[in-house]
């Protein structure tokens, strides 16, 4: 079993153009661990996930997983869920696990087939013809039948209907490599809060807390949920104030 630090970020900004979408992140991500990545929509979620991916490069700072920069090694430890399918139309469920196959080999195609057997997916279903949802399952169960170090989840519930996110969480939990990392974006932290042990608030670009659940519990008594709103309130827009009119 490996030991250390998994995910190091020494102040690492991302502009696009004078937009500034990620600033000055200073991060450490141990190994063992479920991490729900959780911010508003245009918090940077997506941008800090492309970047530990290697997909597209920090403007400023340094990455290192597992003490080496995003490449060629990373990538082959790295199992990464991206928030859009990228199945070419024509290929069925059988396609993608044999093209997974071939790809990493760290995937275990049995327990992918029996995944997709226990949600009724059969091999010879057409990826375009299925719903937005069972696609998704279909990602997460090739994502999670590797044997990765660190597993990137992009939104991977938001297209689920809530009776099978439950299944989808319990996938993730009793599925991934133990020693590997679990990295979870999502809005939808009431369904997954029961899954994690850690979590990183991400606001306007800058990560404003990396702490425990536990410890945030402990500490608040309140759930992630509350904690979350508490963090990110807005003020509601109520028009025009009647006594203006
Ligand atoms: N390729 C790009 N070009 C220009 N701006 C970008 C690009 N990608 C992201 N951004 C901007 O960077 C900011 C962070 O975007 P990002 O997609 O990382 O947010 P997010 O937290 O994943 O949002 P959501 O929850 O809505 O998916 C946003 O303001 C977004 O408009």
């Amino acid at each position: 079993m490996k030991t250390g630090t998994l995910i190091e970020c020494f102040d690492v900004s991302k502009a696009f153009g004078s937009k500034l979408a990620l600033n000055r992140v200073n991060l450490s991500v141990g190994r063992g661990k479920v991490i729900g990545l959780l911010g508003p929509n245009g918090s940077g979620k997506t941008t800090f996930i492309k970047l530990i991916n290697g997909l597209i490069r920090p403007t400023k700072g340094e990455i290192l997983i597992d003490g080496r920069k995003p490449g060629v090694y990373t990538k082959l430890i790295i199992s990464y869920l991206p928030d859009r399918p990228y199945f070419a139309d024509w290929m069925t469920v059988k396609d993608v696990l044999s093209m997974f196959s071939e790809f990493y080999q760290d995937f275990d195609r049995n327990k992918a087939e029996n995944m997709c057997a226990a949600m009724n997916i059969q091999p010879e279903d057409r990826i375009k013809t299925m719903s937005k949802g069972t696609r998704e399952k279909v990602q997460l169960v090739l994502v999670m039948s590797r044997k990765a170090q660190l597993y990137l989840l992009d939104e991977p519930i938001a297209g689920v209907d809530p009776a099978a996110r439950d299944y989808i969480l319990t996938t993730i939990i009793n599925n991934y490599n133990e020693d590997g990392t679990v990295i979870i974006s999502t809005h939808l932290i009431s369904d997954i809060e029961r899954i994690l042990d850690e979590v990183i608030f991400i606001k306007d670009g800058k990560m404003v807390r990396h702490e425990s659940v536990d410890e945030i519990k402990e500490k608040e008594g309140k759930s992630i949920d509350d904690v979350f709103k508490d963090t990110f309130r807005m003020e509601p827009f109520m028009g025009v104030n009647r006594n203006d009119r």
